[in-house]
């Protein structure tokens, strides 16, 4: 199971989360957020983490051009993409050699058919609960929706997700479950992460392997 910590917006909770070895890190340039990077993060920090962590901008409604500027900026690898943007956008996007995971608001139902022209154009999809802000809402969605996911694009499990839920998605298993993604349920304060207890679910999605 791959995971994701993201909403990274402090320094020293950065260097700790780090060190766990997440497989992709998210920072988010939306600046409604109260976990916009701004000037809280220098970009050399971002660019000198380890190469075995993804690095993800997360955006909403951006313009194709200030997020490649923001990729070069911070060393960034891929874009998550939390608004209205269009399959040509991601297609322009992987074109520029992004990875590009595409973001999908989940109410009561799952639109299978709508995500179908995204499929050539993302290396991930990511489902999140849909609520008033497109992002960082807090809440989870029910996940049986998925059972029903038949895709070639591997996603991420978003929404709400927090320490309580890590017995449920060590054992969780739907078609086309990638990831999980971290982030308010992860927090000391919005974009500060409580490394301790992002080791914890580690730990129990990753438990030690015996000798
Ligand atoms: O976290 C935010 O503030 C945010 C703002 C705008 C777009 C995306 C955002 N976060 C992403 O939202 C999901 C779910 O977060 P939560 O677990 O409900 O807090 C996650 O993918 C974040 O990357």
């Amino acid at each position: 199971m791959l995971v994701k910590v993201c909403g990274m917006r402090d320094a020293g909770a950065l260097a700790g989360v780090a060190a766990l070895a997440p497989d992709f890190l998210g920072f988010i340039f939306a600046a409604a957020s109260p976990r916009f990077v701004g000037e809280a993060l220098a970009p050399e920090l971002v660019q000198k983490l380890p190469p075995t962590i993804g690095k993800v901008g997360v955006f909403v409604n951006e313009t194709t051009g200030n997020m490649l500027t923001t990729a070069q900026r911070f060393g960034l690898g891929a874009v998550q993409l939390h608004g209205q943007e269009t399959p040509a956008q991601c297609e322009e996007l992987s074109a520029a050699g992004l990875l590009v995971m595409k973001a999908f608001a989940v109410g009561n139902a799952v639109d299978f058919v709508a995500l179908q022209p995204y499929v050539p154009h993302c290396g991930f999809f990511l489902f999140d609960t849909k609520g008033l802000a497109p992002g960082g809402n807090g809440a989870i969605f029910d996940w049986n929706l998925l059972k029903r996911y038949h895709l070639p694009v591997p996603y991420f499990l978003a929404g709400g997700l927090g320490p309580e839920h890590a017995a449920e998605l060590a054992a969780l298993r739907l078609p086309g479950l990638a990831g999980v993604d971290l982030n308010s349920g992860f927090e000391t304060a919005p974009g500060v992460k409580d490394v301790g207890k992002v080791r914890q679910l580690l730990a129990v999605l990753r438990p030690p392997v015996n000798p």
